[in-house]
């Protein structure tokens, strides 16, 4: 555990107990979406639930269709067939409640640079209709969890990539969410960057109850007891706990499970075990 680690687990835990009929709910439900562009079939048929308090691996190549997902469920795209619900509410229906209850943190970066630290945060509160007063507290109580109290006033552009990784997952969080969704949250960052954010995030979920779906393709950032959702070109393949799906496949890692389960080589290029 890194000293910032500490400092994050040390800190008070916020405040984001849902209504007591959503808590009974997935935090996440897809059920049997499909979409196309045109005439090309990203996503056929996907169905999955993520549950509160757990992390769900989504892996897949590149244009497995996970950010096409992630557009169906930040309502970025409109659902063409299926449908999407969030502790519950329809995100077609009750786009409010739902989203409400959903941070996100994309794939390419989306802070403004040239902002410090707590303008960034402050100006994703006033999105959320977050009052002056408790937007500046929450900024600097969560500012604190990430370990950055003290650059609170500076350029964004003078962080680490870590570190604005960090930045923007509490940023996600700056309106408690319950459900938080990451697409390729470590891409570009070092080794220890990609552990620390990793290990961050899997807090968030033991210590806050947070469900996670973390879109990757990298097999090394899955653990056996996380779950596991399988897409490929657009086919949802495995669905269940990574354990489960190693032995479902007949195979001692999920890299070895993944290539059986595509017929593809994976991305380490090594062979078949
Ligand atoms: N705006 C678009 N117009 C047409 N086709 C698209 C569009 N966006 C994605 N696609 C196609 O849909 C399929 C799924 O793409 P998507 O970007 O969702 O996959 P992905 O798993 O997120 O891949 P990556 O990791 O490379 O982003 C791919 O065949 C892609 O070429």
């Amino acid at each position: 555990m890194t000293a910032t680690d500490a400092h994050i687990a040390n800190q008070p835990l916020p405040d984001p107990a849902p209504e007591p009929a959503a808590a009974a709910q997935p935090a996440l439900s897809i059920d049997r979406i499909s979409h196309s562009y045109g005439q090309r079939r990203a996503l056929i048929d996907v169905n999955f639930t993520v549950a509160p308090a757990s992390f769900t691996a989504l892996l897949g190549l590149n244009g497995a269709g996970k950010s096409t997902l992630f557009s169906l469920v930040t309502r970025l795209f409109g659902i063409q067939t299926g449908k999407i619900s969030i502790f519950g509410h329809d995100i077609s229906r009750t786009p409010g409640e739902a989203l409400r209850l959903l941070g996100v943190v994309f794939q390419p970066r989306t802070l403004d640079l040239d902002l410090s630290l707590t303008q960034n945060l402050l100006y994703h509160a006033a999105l959320h209709g977050i009052s002056r007063r408790e937007a500046r507290l929450r900024s600097a109580e969560v500012l604190g969890r990430i370990g950055l109290a003290d650059r609170a006033g500076s350029k964004v552009r003078n962080l680490s990539g870590g570190q604005m990784r960090r930045l923007e997952i509490a940023r996600a969080l700056l309106h408690r969410p319950r459900l938080l969704l990451l697409d390729e949250a470590t891409v570009g960052l070092d080794v220890k960057a990609r552990a620390d954010i990793l290990d961050h995030v899997r807090q968030l979920v033991t210590e806050q109850g947070i469900g996670v779906l973390w879109a990757t393709h990298l097999f090394d950032e899955i653990l056996p007891s996380d779950d596991l959702v399988v897409l490929h070109q657009g086919k949802m393949l495995a669905h269940g706990q990574v354990s489960r799906v190693i032995a479902e496949a007949g195979a001692q890692d999920v890299n070895t499970a993944f290539m059986r389960l595509t017929g593809t080589q994976t991305l380490t290029g090594r062979p078949p075990s």
